[in-house]
């Protein structure tokens, strides 16, 4: 059996799954939220069983530690049946990334030389590949990047319209996010469908905590809503996506905010937090339904920020073959797809109301048998892509033979 782990550290969370690579399976994960802060805490889950406990945690080594403490204790034993390749999620890749990268010192320093574009994500992607190396000297480690999926974007939809010079000298350009999901759903999408990937048009609308819209031709991303920084783009749960650069200048005149403070403001104090007092979505449906205007108000900004990039998308690609909803939001919140979709008969696209409120799981079609578009739910799985690509990356088969001509330790 070959056996991955994965690691995703957020700024303030590390999460972490063991994956069976031959079936697919999830062996043990768990969740560390408030790294930090005076008592973060651990939710760790092998099987059924989930066992929490709450304590300080300083930073992510400190994250891993306990990880590796919970493994020992409860299972999986990682020990008995060790990991053959550890998968990390990074955020950002730059241009120097346009696919995963086995990690070595000098890959390390590439993505710490990348930290000014991504302050809240790299660092923290950067001290959980150092723990994990620590501690797993021995494996193939390999960087995924959320960027890597839309190096394929077109220059047109990547450059911002500033001095030419400045932007180049600053790396100010649109790298876009979440492609790691991006590319899981849009291939899980065609496989559904049972069409090639490379012959189909599919917009993946990621709405999440974090959310971000992307255009894909064949499997190749060629627009998305996130650009710079995971800030551009859709509305998110304390995030504002696109807003004028010049309520910043306002803002930072007339309000008194200095610039860090005004990223701290329209990064987590804005979105669905902002508009409604709650950056979970599920609260602000609640709310809308007892009637509080503030809330209704938020879903339909929320919502007509997304048609505005559906309706962009739409053109970009000539029509779309499907639409695939995906995350938190778009997995769960049938209300919220019925708005994103309502009246676009006349474009060939039709929601099956039933199948929509469905509470099935899985991939499904929630779209009429007529609708020209197909309409889907897609569950994503960035732990499964990351480490089925840290695998391939390493050389290594799922059956945990090295593949030919490949050295199953190589490590760049
Ligand atoms: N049943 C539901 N109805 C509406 N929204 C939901 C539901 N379940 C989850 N969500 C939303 O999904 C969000 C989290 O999405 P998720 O993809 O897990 O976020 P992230 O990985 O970015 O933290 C929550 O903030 C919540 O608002
Ligand atoms: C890049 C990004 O926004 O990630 P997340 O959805 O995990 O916040
Ligand atoms: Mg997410």
């Amino acid at each position: 059996m070959t056996v991955a782990l994965v690691i995703n550290s957020g700024s303030s969370s590390l999460k972490y799954q063991v994956l069976d690579m031959v079936t697919c399976g999830v062996l043990g994960q768990g969740l560390i939220e408030r790294i930090g802060e005076e008592t973060a805490d651990i939710a760790h889950r092998v099987g059924d069983a989930r066992y929490e406990s709450r304590g300080p945690i300083a930073d992510h080594i400190a994250a891993f530690a306990a990880m590796m403490a919970a493994f020992a204790e409860h299972g999986p034993d990682i020990e008995g049946r060790r990991p053959s390749v550890v998968g990390h999620r990074v955020v950002h890749g730059g241009r120097r990334f346009d696919g995963p990268a086995i990690v070595t010192d000098r890959v390390e320093r590439d993505i710490e030389e990348l930290e000014p574009l991504a302050p809240l994500h790299n660092p923290a992607n950067l001290e959980g590949i150092r723990a994990a190396r620590t501690a797993f000297p021995d494996l193939p480690h390999v960087a995924v990047f959320d960027t890597a999926f839309h190096a394929s974007i077109p220059e047109a939809a990547a450059t911002y319209a500033i001095d030419r010079e400045v932007a180049a000298r600053h790396r100010v350009r649109r790298y876009g996010f979440h492609g790691t999901s991006h590319a899981y759903v849009a291939n899980q999408t065609a496989a559904f469908l049972g069409r090639p990937i490379d012959e189909i048009d599919t917009i993946v609308l990621h709405i999440g905590n974090g959310a971000s819209a992307c255009a894909v031709r064949g499997g190749r991303s060629i627009d998305t809503s996130m650009g710079m920084t995971p800030l551009e783009g859709l509305v998110m749960g304390t995030r504002s996506g696109d807003i004028d650069p010049a309520v910043l200048v306002h803002l930072h005149h007339h309000a008194g905010m200095s610039f860090d403070e005004l990223d701290d403001f329209l990064n987590r104090r804005s979105g669905l937090l902002g508009l409604a007092g709650s950056s979970d979505l599920r609260d602000v449906l609640r709310a809308a339904d007892r009637g509080d205007a503030d809330a209704r108000l938020a879903i339909d900004v929320y919502v007509h920020r997304i048609r505005r990039y559906l309706g962009a998308y739409l053109v970009g690609l000539g029509g779309a073959d499907a639409i695939a909803f995906t995350a938190g939001v778009g997995e769960n919140a049938a209300p919220i797809r019925r708005l994103v979709v309502a009246d676009l008969e006349w474009l060939g696209i039709e929601l099956d109301a039933e199948r929509n409120a469905s509470p099935a799981r899985g991939t499904r079609v929630i779209s009429t048998d007529a609708s020209r578009t197909a309409v889907l739910v897609v569950p994503t799985n960035e732990e499964l892509e990351i480490a089925q690509q840290s695998l391939e990356t390493a050389g290594i088969s799922a059956n945990g033979q090295a593949e030919t001509g490949t050295d199953t330790h190589r490590r760049g």
